[in-house]
């Protein structure tokens, strides 16, 4: 495992340093640096000019508030000359500006895409386990916030047994409610020939299938052994091929099973070959209890790219054990381009218990911002429909940028709103 190339360069070359540019594995150590400065930095994280429009909690320590409020008046710092609408050249940034040459040029993020596609899945992954029914209409208002972030690929529901998953009883309304939206791809999940016709039935122009590399998870999933699933997911493909439907493959548990434990690299690798010689043209490889490191996670992409070519690889992290960016970063490394999460880190996996959401989709921008890979995400807007989502089901946000800009929001919004202009604190509707 450790003669993998790339877990060699990452631990044997020297340490990341801040000075030099901002990888997802010094994530928290740069949140330190946003603590003390803490309004420019979130400032310049959003990377934007536009008037920010978030509802925000107070932010609760009055201390640390008040350094806030020093520095921001501090001959060095330019916030008050421009209060929002100028974004560069600020203390910190999820960036480094300082003569240094360009990030993507550096030895140890030469090899990462230039652009990611995030395949955004909180709409289905995300929701799909909550106990409370989510009203249709916040679903798809849901989707429209997600989509007007600038995120392309947004997984819109399932159209599975309603007894399984009662959740997403509501696909085809869901659907049909986003049907006048354009230019974005909406995938559902497709269990079965039956889910299949229906999704089609409802418009649908992409479905994805899900098998896993763990004998007793797909037992619990889908209710058949692997192969069963596998054949299963044939017809799925092939009718979906004559109507030029694209097919995504999910592999679940790559890495680890709630109850089988570890999974080999070649289990995986031999459900992937399979989903990819059937016609899928992505596979999409799921830490579903978000066990994974980069110590297990290298060897297992290993083993898949040598039967599935690189560029038709996704990598869908879950974030129980904090991995997910350190995983996704050397996804990227590897040469992987594709990445799902999930907006406000919403999810979780019905059959192991304590295993959290996927990787947060605000996290995932934060860090590709700062490494100089294009995402297409407003990462100010997606905050929105976290912030949107989060509301509606009466918790805080699981992601951790969106949790700290939020709170650099609230602080500048109070120097900015005397006059009752609230720019930083106004929800959209
Ligand atoms: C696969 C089945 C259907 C087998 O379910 P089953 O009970 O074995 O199948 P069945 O064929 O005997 O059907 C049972 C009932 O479901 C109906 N049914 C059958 N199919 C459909 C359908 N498509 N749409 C609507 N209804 C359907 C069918 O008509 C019948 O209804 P009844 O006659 O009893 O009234 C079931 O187990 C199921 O729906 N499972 C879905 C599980 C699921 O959605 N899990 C979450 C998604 S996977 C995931 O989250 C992992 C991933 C992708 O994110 C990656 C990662 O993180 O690992």
């Amino acid at each position: 495992m450790l003669s993998s190339k790339v877990l060699g360069t990452v631990t044997r070359r020297k340490p990341f340093h801040l000075h030099t540019y901002t990888p997802s594995t010094f994530l928290s150590s740069l949140m330190l640096i946003a603590s003390k400065n803490h309004l420019t930095t979130g400032m310049d994280a959003l990377e934007s000019n536009h008037p920010v429009t978030c509802k925000t909690q107070p932010y609760n320590n009055p201390a640390e508030n008040y350094r806030n409020l020093g520095q921001l008046f501090s001959p060095k710092s330019q916030i008050h000359q421009y209060p929002h609408t100028s974004m560069s050249n600020r203390y910190y940034s999820t960036q480094h500006t300082d003569n240094i040459p360009s990030i993507s040029q550096h030895k140890l993020l030469g090899n990462i895409p230039r652009y990611v596609k995030i395949v955004e899945v909180g709409p289905r992954d995300g929701l799909q386990n909550e106990k409370d029914i989510v009203p249709t209409s916040i679903k798809i208002k849901l989707i429209k916030m997600l989509v007007d972030s600038g995120l392309q690929v947004v997984e819109a529901t399932s159209f599975v047994s309603p007894k399984w998953v009662p959740q997403l009883a509501d696909a085809k309304d869901v659907i049909e409610g986003i049907k006048g939206v354009n230019g974005v791809r909406f995938p559902v999940l497709t269990p079965n020939l039956k889910g299949l016709e229906a999704a089609i039935a409802a418009g649908v122009k992409e479905v994805a299938v899900f098998a896993a590399a763990s004998e007793s998870f797909s037992k619990s999933n889908i209710n058949c052994s692997i192969d069963e699933s596998l054949a299963r997911y044939r017809d799925v493909a092939s009718s979906a091929r004559k109507l030029s439907i694209p097919v995504r493959g999910y592999i679940s548990c790559v890495v680890g099973c709630p109850m089988e434990g570890n999974i080999h690299p070649s289990k995986v690798a031999y459900v992937a070959e399979e989903l990819i010689k059937m016609g899928c043209e992505e596979i999409s490889l799921g830490d579903t209890i978000g066990v994974g490191t980069p110590g297990t996670v290298i060897p297992m992409i290993e083993a898949v790219k040598k039967v599935v070519p690189i560029e038709k690889l996704a990598v869908h992290f879950h974030d129980t054990y904090g991995q997910a960016l350190s995983n996704i970063l050397v996804s990227l490394q590897m040469g992987i381009s594709v990445v799902d999460s999930s907006v406000s880190g919403l999810g979780g996996c019905p059959y192991a218990k304590g295993a959290t959401g996927n990787v947060a989709t605000e996290d995932v921008v934060y860090m590709l911002n700062g490494v100089g890979v294009e995402t297409n995400v407003d990462l100010r807007k997606l905050i929105l429909a976290g912030d949107f989502i989060r509301k509606h089901l009466g918790r805080p946000s699981e992601s951790k940028a969106a949790t700290a800009l939020s709170k650099t929001m609230f602080c500048a919004s109070k120097l900015y709103n005397a006059k009752a202009t609230c720019y930083m604190s106004r929800t959209i509707v």
